[in-house]
């Protein structure tokens, strides 16, 4: 299946265009079939839609108490760490519209029942989501050095095809230690939505593009199976050679 490229002019407009993308989605999703399922990231990107979707005038038309929530990666810290996805998600939106808290699955903090055990938190992780893959919407921020979730370039999580999530250890960025989804789970995602903005990705955006190996570009084995959309603004779009002239 093909990846769909969408580029906005500037971080802002394509972090507002995606907010109202979202909502559009997820009302449709829920008109269909009563809920929907939505995965979150982290990132700046990321986070900068979930707060254009909470601006937005548009937010209410989706029923927040029939969103299932979930986090593609986490960064393994103690639980209200401010470099915890969850925590940004929470400031961001999720704090300021009707969940269901208990639609609203976090993965374990660092500190949490399960002990400061990255493994343990990716076991019981992979138990919660194991009949849950088919997620509606996975969203997705791609790293400099290409990577997604939190599968960095050659690390053992990007071999991972048996689990659905993993303990990372090691992260070339800060936190080192890090529970995420695989490459192989976020692939059984309804839809893939890849969300990345500056010049320091449009090599990455690039090469992904162009079919690099998900080995050593983790995002370029990261798709939906119904549909890929990547989002970026023109400088991360920058090097994605233009498609020949019809
Ligand atoms: O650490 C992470 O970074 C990526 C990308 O973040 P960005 O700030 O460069 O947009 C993100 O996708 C991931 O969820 C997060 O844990």
């Amino acid at each position: 299946m093909s990846h769909q490229v969408v580029v906005h002019r500037s971080p802002e407009l394509l972090a507002a265009a995606t907010a109202a993308r979202l909502i559009t989605r997820l009302v449709d999703v829920q008109s269909a079939c009563g809920s929907a399922s939505l995965v979150l990231t982290g990132g700046r990107t990321g986070i900068a839609v979930l707060e254009q979707v909470r601006a937005s005038a548009a937010c209410g038309a989706v029923d927040w108490s029939a969103v299932d929530v979930f986090w593609g990666d986490e960064r393994f810290l103690p639980a209200g760490d401010p470099e915890r996805n969850e925590t940004q998600a929470r400031a961001a939106l999720l704090d300021h519209v009707p969940v269901d808290p208990a639609r609203v699955h976090p993965m374990a903090p660092s500190d949490g029942d399960l002990g400061d055990d990255p493994d343990a938190a990716a076991a019981a992780y992979a138990s919660l989501v194991a009949d849950r893959l088919a997620f509606d919407i996975l969203l997705l921020g791609v790293g400099e050095e290409g990577h997604t979730l939190s599968v960095f370039p050659t690390s053992p999580a990007v071999y991972e095809t048996e689990r659905p999530v993993v303990a990372v250890r090691d992260c070339p960025k800060p936190p080192p230690t890090r529970v995420s989804l695989t490459l192989a789970a976020a692939r059984e995602a309804t839809e893939v939505w890849l969300m990345t903005t500056g010049a320091n990705k449009a090599e990455a955006v690039a090469m992904a593009l162009s079919g690099a190996d998900e080995v050593q570009l983790p995002a370029a084995g990261a798709r939906g199976r119904e549909r890929t959309l990547w989002l970026v603004d023109t400088a991360a779009a920058a090097k994605v050679p233009a498609p020949p002239a019809a």
